[in-house]
Formats: C-alpha cells, sequence, structure tokens
C-alpha cells in the first residue's frame, strides 16, 4: 500500500479546478465572494465529491484500467480495492456533513450529485451516450452548485451550459481514445456502438457548441475583459479539428487534453473577469 495513491486515486487536479469552479460560481451569481466560511465549504463539498467519484470509478473501473490506465493505482497494485471503495465512502461522508453546514437545498443537491457519481461509475458508464451525459450534467451542476450554495443564479446558468457541452465533447473523445479497453471489457460506449467517425462528428459538435455558448455572458452585458475567452475558443476549434482530421488514439488524446486546457484557461478568464 502506497499513501501517495490516496491522493492519487482522487485525481486532485480534477478535483481542485472542481472546487474553485464551484466558488467561482458562488461569485458569478452574487457579483463577489461570498463569505469566508461559504467559499470554504463549497470549495470542500465539491473536491471532496470529485475525489469521492474518482475513487468510486477506479474501484468499478478495475478490469479496464488494466487494459487502459495500468498505471493507475488500482491496477499497479498501490491500493487494494476494498480499500478503495471504504475510502470513496468516507470522502462522500464528509461531504455530505459540509453540504450539511450549508443549506438543506445544498445538502441535497450534493446527495443526488454523489449518488449520480457512484450510480455511474457502478452501472451507467457502459450506456452508449448515456454515461458521457452523466459525466458532463455533473460538470454542469458544479457553478450551479456554488449559485445553490449563496441563494442565487445569475450568470451561473451560464457557466454550467459550457460546462456541460464541453465535457460532452471531452468524453465522447475520451471513449473514442479509449475503445480498445471498452472494447475488451464489453463496455457498449459510442464509438463503439455508432462507430468512432460518427462519435468524432458528435464531438465536434458539441465542441463547436460549446463556443457558441461561450458568448452568452455577453449577452448579459460582461464586459469587453471577457474577449479572453477568444484564445480559449480557438483552442477548442482545433480539438474539434484534431478530432475529424483522425480518429486514432494518438489523435483522440490531443484532442481530450486540449479541452482540459481550454477549461482549464476558461475558468481562469472567468474567475479574473468575475474578481477583477
Ligand atoms: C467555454 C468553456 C470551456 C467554459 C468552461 C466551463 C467550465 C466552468 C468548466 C468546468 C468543468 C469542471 C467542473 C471541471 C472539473 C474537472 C473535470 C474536468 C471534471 C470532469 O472529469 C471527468 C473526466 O472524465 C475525468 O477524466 P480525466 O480528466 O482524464 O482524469
Ligand atoms: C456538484 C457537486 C457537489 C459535485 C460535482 C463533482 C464534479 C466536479 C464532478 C465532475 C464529474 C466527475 C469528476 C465525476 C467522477 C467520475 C469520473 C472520473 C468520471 C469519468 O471517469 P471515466 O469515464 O471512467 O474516465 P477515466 O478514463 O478518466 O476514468
Ligand atoms: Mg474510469
Amino acid at each position: 500500500m502506497e499513501f501517495k495513491a490516496f491522493i492519487e486515486i482522487t485525481r486532485p487536479h480534477n478535483c481542485a479546478l472542481a472546487g474553485v469552479v464551484g466558488v467561482l460560481g458562488s461569485i458569478v451569481a452574487v457579483g463577489h465572494l461570498p463569505d469566508a466560511l461559504t467559499t470554504a465549504l463549497v470549495f470542500l463539498v465539491v473536491t471532496l465529491g470529485c475525489a469521492g467519484g474518482n475513487t468510486i470509478n477506479d474501484y468499478f473501473d478495475y478490469e479496464i484500467d488494466k487494459i487502459n490506465r495500468p498505471d493507475r493505482p488500482l491496477p499497479r497494485g498501490a491500493m487494494g480495492r476494498r480499500t478503495a471503495i471504504y475510502y470513496s465512502l468516507l470522502l462522500f461522508a464528509v461531504g455530505l456533513v459540509f453540504a450539511y453546514m450549508i443549506n438543506v437545498y445544498a445538502f441535497l443537491l450534493a446527495l443526488v450529485a454523489y449518488a449520480a457519481m457512484f450510480l455511474y461509475a457502478w452501472k451507467l458508464k457502459p450506456l452508449p451516450f448515456v454515461g458521457n451525459l452523466v459525466v458532463a450534467s455533473l460538470t454542469g451542476a458544479t457553478p450551479l452548485y456554488g449559485a445553490v450554495s449563496v441563494e442565487h443564479l445569475g450568470l451561473a446558468g451560464y457557466l454550467a451550459v459550457c460546462a456541460f457541452l464541453v465535457n460532452v465533447a471531452r468524453e465522447v473523445i475520451k471513449d473514442i481514445e479509449d475503445i480498445e479497453g471498452d472494447l475488451a471489457k464489453g463496455a457498449r460506449t459510442l464509438p463503439i456502438v455508432w462507430g468512432k467517425r460518427n462519435a468524432a462528428y458528435l464531438g465536434a459538435a458539441f465542441a463547436v457548441l460549446t463556443v457558441v455558448a461561450s458568448f452568452l455572458p455577453i449577452t448579459a452585458g460582461v464586459g469587453l475583459g471577457y474577449y479572453a475567452m477568444v484564445p480559449v475558443d480557438l483552442i477548442i476549434l482545433y480539438a474539434a479539428y484534431l478530432i475529424l482530421r483522425s480518429q486514432e488514439r494518438e489523435a483522440a488524446h490531443s484532442s481530450q487534453k486540449l479541452l482540459k486546457v481550454s477549461i482549464f484557461l476558461a475558468v481562469m478568464a472567468f474567475l479574473v473577469a468575475a474578481l477583477v
């Protein structure tokens, strides 16, 4: 057992980014940073939920990851599978305690989101496109979580739409990348059921929809500083081009990684636009 596996299995980069997105949702909802306690609680509930979701995901993906991701903690033997499931349940439980400290709506939304992550990992992932929609909905729910925590919506809805669309694109393209392991385990992902090329068209279409949606806040009067999104949109369009040009594993990997970079840069742009 490696101690660092307890950090690694949670995918801390995703969790930290998700936590920032939760707080960003609160900021764009009320137009300023909420009080320190609410900010900390929103960050913790989203981060712990994302950590629990990633951990339970690796628990159920053990056979697939032995082929696709043999370097991950469970397939390489750095953590036992029983330890992983208890660890994920602990992360979810602590997250729910913090959610209860925010307000009843924040507690209920966390309960639904945590249950959805468990259900995705346990049963929904192999369903063509349904699994992709569940993950994308969870990422879209993240800025909404911040808004629910401050009991106001504001521009958080726009963030949610962008988060949903870009993650549908990324999840479909990740399935194109993972088709070998998914085939071996009999998972019926979209590229397997519909063909890699059709899946690539769908992924690219959602990437283009993300670019269109990224200008929604301007219709709400967000200022010129928002044009920092233009380079982000160019990266998204290039990711769409890559997956249309080739559906081989390497092209799909580059495309989905570029979308992840665009998510990080977009979140930073939104954060600067909201705080400056
Ligand atoms: C225009 C534009 C791109 C706006 C950004 C919208 C926005 C706020 C996106 C944030 C979405 C979010 C909550 C991201 C958290 C981290 C994340 C990528 C979660 C989804 O992870 C699922 C994925 O399958 C994990 O795979 P991997 O990243 O390879 O470990
Ligand atoms: C709204 C609240 C309270 C929490 C949301 C928490 C967040 C940000 C969830 C985003 C989606 C997410 C990280 C879900 C966890 C499960 C997961 C890692 C799905 C993707 O896994 P796979 O589809 O197996 O892809 P991998 O190959 O990366 O394992
Ligand atoms: Mg997985």
